[in-house]
């Protein structure tokens, strides 16, 4: 069933890119979501994303609190085009202002805080240009602190806690730190081998990522790519619990049962990694100091907890009791 409030594809007039720009849902305000760049075999394949993804912005937003919808922005460049990346994202400005504010763009995979000044040449409707240009800079501190305060709700003694953290990029090296900081025990990877400087810097055991994501511990914290979590890889996991910010875990919604079965609580990504997103709004729209969005992002900790508590009394998976909170908020009001 097609439940998305507005759906968007045009070729952009400079560029010749096909863009696709969903809006799921404004039930609580403003669709909000980052703009992906990304190489698709058929453009369809790039508007299906787009459908995918800003659908699980509602999620996303609404769990974390923020008055504000889903949307997504995909530019789909079919394989080994390279169109000239200012035409490419003057296009998308366009097509983000064309919406009149009904959807707000930010960076995604593909796209940078470099990326959205360009953007916001053609509309205001942006999000983390660089501090200098105006904006609130990289979402990856706020996403890596997030991710902390979702693993204290998980781990409440950081230090007590052996974590395995798989992708050591802007999100992940970073929460790799603050966990060696907090005194964790820790082993890092990455497919990248001068990631391995960071494990030497942080004391930290270096594995590779299969040995790193089969490493027995409290929690393995996937920090790299999506679908890394697949009904194969479940029987030989030795973590009590996954609390990561890489987006689409899930290789397959059933893996969810699959891993509640084994009695590991998997962390819902979307509300894991909603930290950057908070701090991009808070700071931007809501226009609040630093602190009062800090405690907003501190609060993903409460929510997982609500999350953790729901499924525990009523015997679901972590994923599904996200979903009943979703659900109850949109229905529920704003903020
Ligand atoms: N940056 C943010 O604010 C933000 C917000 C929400 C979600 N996320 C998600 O978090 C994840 C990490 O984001 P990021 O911004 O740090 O990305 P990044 O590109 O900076 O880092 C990804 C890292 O993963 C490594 N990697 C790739 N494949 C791997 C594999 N198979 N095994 C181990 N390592 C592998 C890469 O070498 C790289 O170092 C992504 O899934 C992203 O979508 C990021």
């Amino acid at each position: 069933m097609f439940t998305h409030e507005e759906l968007h594809v045009t070729a952009g007039r400079r560029s010749g890119v096909p863009i696709a720009l969903a809006i799921h849902s404004t039930a609580l305000g403003q669709a909000l979501g980052g703009c992906r760049i990304w190489h698709y075999a058929d453009w369809r394949d790039g508007v299906e994303d787009a459908l995918r993804l800003s659908s699980a912005m509602t999620a996303k937003n609404a769990l974390a609190g923020l008055a504000n919808g889903g949307g997504k922005t995909v530019a789909v460049l079919p394989p080994a085009a390279r169109p000239d990346r200012r035409e490419l994202l003057l296009d998308v400005g366009d097509a983000v202002a064309a919406l009149g504010g009904r959807y707000g763009t930010g960076p995604d995979v593909g796209s940078s805080s470099d990326d959205m000044t360009v953007i916001g040449e053609r509309t205001s409707h942006v999000f983390c240009r660089p501090v200098a240009d105006g904006g609130s800079g990289s979402s990856s501190p706020g996403t890596a602190a997030g991710v902390i305060a979702a693993l204290r709700a998980t781990v409440p003694d950081l230090a007590s806690g052996r974590f395995a953290v798989v992708g050591l990029g802007s999100v992940g090296a970073d929460v790799a730190r603050r966990l060696a900081a907090a005194g964790a025990r820790l082993t890092v990877s990455d497919v990248r081998p001068d990631a391995k400087a960071l494990a030497d810097e942080l004391g930290a055991d270096w594995a590779s990522p299969d040995e790193a994501l089969t490493a027995e511990g409290d929690v393995l914290v996937p920090a790299a790519l999506g679908g890394v979590l697949t009904a194969d890889l479940v029987p030989s996991l030795r973590c009590r619990a996954i609390v990561g910010p890489a987006n689409n875990q899930l290789a397959s919604p059933d893996v969810a049962g699959l891993l509640h079965e084994r009695g590991i609580r998997w962390a819902p990504d979307y509300v894991v990694s909603a930290g950057g997103i908070i701090h991009a709004v808070a700071t931007e729209l809501y226009r609040e100091a630093p602190e009062v969005v800090e405690a907003r992002i501190e609060g993903i900790g409460d929510t997982l907890t609500r999350v953790y508590d729901l499924a525990d009394a009523q015997h679901l998976t972590p994923a599904a009791a996200a979903e009943q909170l979703v659900a109850e908020r949109l229905t529920g009001g704003t903020r």
